[in-house]
């Protein structure tokens, strides 16, 4: 039985940095949500081992990506014998803010979990992919969330509008461990009002979740990256309805009232070397988010 999946990736409408933590991570709260931009991935059974192949992007297909750590560490956990042989299709940007590899690594534990059947529960499957990086229990659970801790410990909220969202990733990456370490509090004076965020989703209200847009990572990357709030301005000027750079950067996202106006945003956007993606909001009701068949 060969299982596909889509990995869906992220945007950050809020994000509060409170402090940095003895274990060097730093604390956080922020409103996360899904977008329909994904990868594919496909899982087939093998004997033995993990193999994975990779399509797009220069990334590593060893043991270095996050699809073959997800596979290996559940693996592992579980005492399985079986392998897997894998195929990556790479659609969404690399090193981008956009979570594309905790995407990945969340669609081969809910794969691979179905695959091998080893019948570990969504819950389960957040512990173990936490151990992997903080965003994947967000890209396990998907949706509307609101994440604590250093990110990993997620909440669901009500869904989000379906708004149309223009991405912008200039042609350099930025780290995210870096973007963390640069973190100043004196550079970073506008929080959050995640609360003001909730009320503006829970009403639908797209103007009022456009003017509660904020991510306290966003002034660091700018002074590593001043491109980044020349993209701000162009995507505003394009008639985005509000914008914001998603997680640590460097992607800028753009809301619209919908698609058709975010294809149209896109179509006015004055780009020179940027990447510009149109996609939408994605909240699937009670359906999984990461869709396997
Ligand atoms: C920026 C966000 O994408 C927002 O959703 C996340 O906070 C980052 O999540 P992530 O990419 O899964 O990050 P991880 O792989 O867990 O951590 C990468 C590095 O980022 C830094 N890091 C990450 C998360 C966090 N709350 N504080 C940190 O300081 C740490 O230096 C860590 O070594
Ligand atoms: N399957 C994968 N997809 C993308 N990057 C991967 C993958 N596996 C390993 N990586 C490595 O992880 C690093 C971060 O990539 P990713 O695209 O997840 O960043 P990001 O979008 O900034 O993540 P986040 O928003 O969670 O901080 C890259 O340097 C990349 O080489």
């Amino acid at each position: 039985m060969s299982i596909k999946a889509r990995a869906r990736a992220k945007i950050n409408l809020t994000l509060e940095v409170l402090g940095k933590r003895p274990d060097g991570y730093h604390e956080v709260e922020m409103v996360m949500q899904s977008i329909e931009l994904h990868d594919y991935l496909e899982f087939s059974p093998t004997p033995g081992k993990i193999t994975l192949t990779v399509e797009g992007d220069g990334l590593p297909a060893g043991a270095q990506n996050l699809v073959y750590r997800a596979a290996d560490l559940l693996r592992g956990h579980r005492g399985i014998r079986q392998g897997a042989s894998i195929h990556l299709k790479k659609y969404i940007p690399v090193a981008a803010g956009l979570a594309g590899g905790s995407a990945d690594a969340a669609a081969t534990l809910i794969a691979l979990n179905k695959m091998w059947g080893t019948g570990l529960s969504l819950l389960d499957l957040m512990k173990l992919g936490e151990r992997l990086g903080s965003d994947i229990p967000f890209c396990l659970l998907g949706g509307t969330a609101l994440a604590r801790g250093r990110g990993e410990r997620v909440e669901r909220l009500p869904a989000c509008p379906g708004l149309g969202v223009v991405l912008v990733k200039p042609p350099f990456g930025l780290s995210t461990a870096h973007v963390y370490q640069s973190y100043k509090r004196e550079v970073s004076v506008d929080k959050p009002d995640h609360r003001g965020m909730i009320n503006a989703i829970e009403k639908n209200d797209a103007r009022a979740i456009c003017s509660h847009l904020v991510n306290m990572l966003e002034p660091v990357a700018i002074q590593l990256q001043p491109a980044i709030s020349v993209i701000k301005a162009k995507l505003l000027q394009a008639g985005a309805l509000g914008v914001l750079m998603s997680g640590s950067g460097p992607t800028v996202f753009g809301l619209t009232p919908d698609l058709d106006t975010a294809h149209a945003v896109a179509a006015r956007y004055n780009r020179r070397d940027e990447q510009v993606i149109v996609t939408n909001i994605l909240n699937t009701g009670n359906k999984a988010y990461i869709s396997c068949d």
